[in-house]
């Protein structure tokens, strides 16, 4: 039986919905994919560190109340994030870093995934920073090491639009792609049209675990530039950065505009698109648009996300599934491990 160590680098929403999962699923995935986890090692800025060659018990890091610096209770544990040795020593195979994105330069997790690489670790994020700000060099670090980058969750969380696009539209003319991109903006529109106020809705989406730290991020588009920038070099074969992209975010939009758009048969929805020009640029941008009803991202509502690929062979392939959520974006985890399992494995056992 393969077994995969797993240290976990902060333990927010979306790590914690993994050792989740861990906990209640791992006999079910040694049956079905061959695999089970072992989380070895956890760090928080909150919480500390621990780290456990024999494993960490799953059930107990997520029904325990740890208070601040609390993994120092535990057996191998201290009080202070030591995210560099534990990413560097602990006995993991793979680094799930999953701390907040940071859109300016998207550290300390490119460093978190840049120290895993070097010492021969698998890495899979659901960080958008170091996917839009860093991919090239973490994938040629991956790359030297013999070792995979995997960041399904960077967009869309757990709908596989990156890996779908990159693996099953291979071939058929990509050039370009619209789409709503944040789930926390797109539920927010949604909660306004229903008459609640802007920061009523933007509380609503914290408590459901959609929202950035600061949700600034998700209401301004910064987190959809980000988004469009990993799609775009992604799928396109650009090589943007945020600033390639103009960008406005839904914070600007009144009750009045939404209710007016609402009388006209309209909504509004925030947009993220990028397009090969006929000299091969690509022209990106993220900015509210008022949708007639029957547009087919009209109806996209809540933290659902849809996005529209443009190819020369099919004409517009559309991806549709969640976009934010704690579960969903933990299920990204371990779609990247179930891809790196059968990069070294099953293909290997092929091979043989
Ligand atoms: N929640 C979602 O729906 C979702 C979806 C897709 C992608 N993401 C991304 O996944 C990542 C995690 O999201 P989340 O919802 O779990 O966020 P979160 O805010 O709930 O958790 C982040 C955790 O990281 C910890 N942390 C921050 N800096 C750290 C550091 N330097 N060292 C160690 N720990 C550190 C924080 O203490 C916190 O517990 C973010 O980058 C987010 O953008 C989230
Ligand atoms: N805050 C983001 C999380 C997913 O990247 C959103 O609302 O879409």
């Amino acid at each position: 039986m393969v077994q995969y160590n797993i240290a976990l680098i902060g333990f927010g929403g979306v790590n914690r919905a993994f050792a989740e999962l861990v906990a209640e699923r791992n006999n079910r995935w040694r049956t079905e994919l061959g695999f089970q986890l072992n989380i070895v090692a956890v760090t928080d800025l909150n919480l500390g560190s621990v780290v456990s060659a024999n494993g960490i018990d799953a059930r107990m890091l997520i029904e325990t109340r740890f208070e601040r610096g609390g993994f120092a209770k535990l057996s191998g544990g201290s009080a202070e994030a030591d995210n560099e040795q534990v990413i560097r020593q602990a006995p993991a195979d793979i680094v799930a870093e999953a701390t907040f994105t940071n859109p300016y330069d998207g550290e300390p997790a490119v460093s978190h995934c840049r120290w895993a690489l070097e010492s021969g670790r698998h890495v899979i994020t659901t960080n958008k920073g170091p996917v839009a700000l860093a991919a090239a060099d973490l994938k040629a670090l991956a790359r030297r090491n013999h070792v995979s980058f995997e960041y399904e969750g960077a967009v869309m969380s757990g709908t596989p639009v990156i890996r779908m696009a990159k693996t099953m539209l291979a071939g058929s003319g990509l050039n370009g792609f619209e789409g709503i991109l944040n789930g926390t903006s797109n539920f927010v529109l949604g909660r306004m049209e229903s008459g609640l106020g802007f920061s009523e809705a933007i509380g609503e989406a914290q408590a459901l675990g959609y929202a950035e730290a600061d949700p600034t991020a998700d209401v301004e588009g910064h987190d959809v530039r980000l988004k469009v920038v990993i799609l775009a070099n992604e799928l396109l074969g650009a090589t943007l950065t945020p600033g390639d992209v103009s960008c406005r975010g839904i914070s600007s939009l009144t009750v009045g505009d939404i209710e007016s758009a609402a009388k006209e048969r309209c909504r509004w929805k925030l947009i993220g698109s990028a397009i090969r020009g006929e000299d091969g640029r690509i022209e990106a941008s993220v900015a509210p648009r008022r949708l007639a009803l029957d547009h087919p991202l009209a109806g996209v509502g809540g933290a659902i996300n849809a996005v529209s690929i443009n190819t020369d062979l099919l004409g517009a392939v559309t991806v549709t599934g969640p976009g934010a959520g704690r579960v969903e974006t933990a299920y990204a985890l371990l779609s990247d491990i179930v891809a790196i399992h059968r990069a070294v494995h099953v293909n290997k056992e092929a091979a043989e």
